[in-house]
Formats: C-alpha cells, structure tokens, sequence
C-alpha cells in the first residue's frame, strides 16, 4: 500500500475514533448520503448485515435521536439491522441475528415491519474472503441477491437500495438484474472506500416492481427470463438463476472512481458454469487460512 493510500485509510481510521463510530464504513454511508440524499424523508430503514454497527449508528443518529430531540418518540424512525454476528445495542435498533441468505432470517425481518414498508435498505454485506476472486464475487452475488429478496418484501415503491458490490468483469450482470426493479441504478465509490479495493457500492433508486410483480414470484420472473435468454437453446435451469453474476476478478477497464452507465437490457444470458457449493468454498477458505494466503483488501 503506497503512502498516500496508508495516510488516507488513517484519516478515516482516525476520524472514526474520535466521531465515536464503531467503524470506519460509516464514512462510507455519509458520502454515500452526501451524494445521493438517500436518508431525505426516511422514515423506516433496514441495515442488511450491519455488525458491528457503523452504518446502524449514522442510522441511528441522523434518523432516530432527532426524533426523540424533538420530543416525538411515537414518530421515531423504524430501524432494523441484521447480521450474523450479534453487535452491541444502539440506540432506537432493533436486532435480528440470523444469516440473510437464509429464508428464515428474510421472514423475521418481514414479519418486524407487519405489513408496513420501509424507505430505504442498505446492505454492507462482505463474505469471508477465500483469496479466489471468482468465488469470493460469486458469494458476495449470493448476498446481494439475498438482500434484493428482501427488498421486494419491504421496500415501499420509490424506495433506495444500497449495496455494496465487488466489481468483476460480469457485474453488468448483477446491474442488469436490480435494473429489473429500479430504473435508477448508479454504481458509487465513496472517498473512505480504498481505491485498491475492489468494492464499489449500487445505489438504486425508484423501486419500481415489474406490473403484476409479487415478490415470491421473484424466481419464477428470473426463470421465464433466462429461458427467453438461452441463445444456446440448451434447457434452462432454475439454479443458474440464483446465479447473479460469473466473476473472473478482471478488473481491467474498471476506474476506481469513475461512475458508470449501466446496460439497458435487462438480462444477459448466464453460461452454464455451475456455482461453487458451500463444501467448495468452506474448503476453499481452509486452504487460504492454512497457506496463510493475503485476502483482498474490502475497505
Ligand atoms: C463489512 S461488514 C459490515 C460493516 C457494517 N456496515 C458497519 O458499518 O459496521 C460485513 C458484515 O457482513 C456480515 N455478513 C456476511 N455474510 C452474511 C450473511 N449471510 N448474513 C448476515 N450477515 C452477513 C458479516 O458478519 C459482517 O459483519
């Protein structure tokens, strides 16, 4: 890591500390909101794998704590936040330990809402790094996919999703598909985020469901779309659709800074590569802690 890079991720480090953030990511959400407004008018929000909580604290502090300055507790903004591993209490969050992936975890952050819609949900969401850049991205799809399940569930129409991404050489994939669902997709780097890194964040506006969408007809949309897609005239089959996008870790052609115009199809077809299994990648992980392998830098 050059100098200049060291001095800036010490910026942040530092100003976290002494702003009180749990983490350094919460700059990475002020930026965020600075760029695009996403927390204007938001009443209820969701914090998709949130520990240990930097996102939640801005939450908290910019949406909750002036509710209750201004002597409105009954008013005071819904927050949700979810992760797999527990985090200390913040003022005015309520917690669901629980994997996002899980159906069982989508339905308690559901049920929380009763039938209400939330604003805006963000998702910070990062696997553990095996080293191999294609199945680190494919996992990192698998959470945003399980994170935009999610949305259709509770965002209101108009609402924003935010998610973090790591951009490989297929990601137009992955913005082809929130395209679906959000006219307004724009892909952000906040300052606070390394430009070493490979991360980048969606920010996607306008939910907007396809007419006579229902979110549990979420898979069957993504099946009738890569079977009308499948130049190959091979079968499609159902487990390429949870498929978000093939990574191949080539960055090239990518600026670190730069926002891009995205796609206007809305669906390319996938090839027919099999995703790794949860035993490859457990393994996978084995192997890069046991060759003490240096995992891609996130931040
Ligand atoms: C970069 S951290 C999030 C930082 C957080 N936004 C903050 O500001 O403090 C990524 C988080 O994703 C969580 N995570 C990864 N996979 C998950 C899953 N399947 N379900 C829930 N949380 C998950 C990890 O436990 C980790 O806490």
């Amino acid at each position: 890591m050059g100098k200049a890079s060291k001095d800036k991720r010490d910026i942040y480090y530092r100003k976290a500390k002494e702003e009180g953030w749990r983490a350094r990511s919460a700059f990475k959400l002020l930026q965020i909101d600075e760029a695009f407004s996403i927390l204007k008018g938001v009443h209820h929000v969701v914090d998709l794998c949130a520990a240990p909580g930097s996102w939640s604290q801005v939450l908290s502090r910019r949406l909750y704590l002036p509710a209750l300055q201004m002597g409105r507790p009954e008013s005071a903004p819904k927050i949700v936040a979810v992760d797999l591993q527990p985090m200390a209490a913040i003022e005015g969050v309520t917690q669901i330990q629980g994997d996002i992936t899980s159906s069982v975890t989508a339905r308690q952050v559901i049920s929380h809402f009763h039938g209400e819609k939330a604003d805006l949900v963000v998702s910070d969401g990062a696997p553990d790094v095996t080293g191999l850049h294609d199945m680190d991205e494919f996992v990192q799809a698998q959470l945003i996919l399980a994170a935009l399940t999610i949305v259709t569930h509770v965002l209101r129409p108009g609402g924003t999703f935010v998610a973090k991404v790591f951009r490989g050489k297929e990601v137009s994939l992955l913005y082809s598909q929130l395209k679906v669902f959000f006219p307004d997709v724009t892909i952000a780097k906040p300052k606070s985020s390394r430009n070493s890194s490979i991360e980048a964040f969606v920010v996607c506006r306008q939910y907007t469901p396809p007419p006579n969408f229902s979110p549990s007809a979420l898979q069957g949309l993504l099946a009738s779309a890569a079977a009308e897609q499948d130049s190959r005239g091979e079968p499609s089959r159902a487990e390429r659709l949870i498929v978000p996008f093939l990574a191949c870790g080539d960055l090239s052609g990518f600026d670190a800074d730069q926002s891009y115009d995205l796609p206007d199809e809305h669906y390319v077809s996938l090839d027919p590569v099999q995703p790794p299994t949860a035993p490859a990648y457990k393994s996978a992980l084995a192997a890069k802690r046991q060759n003490q392998q240096q995992p891609r830098e996130e931040e």
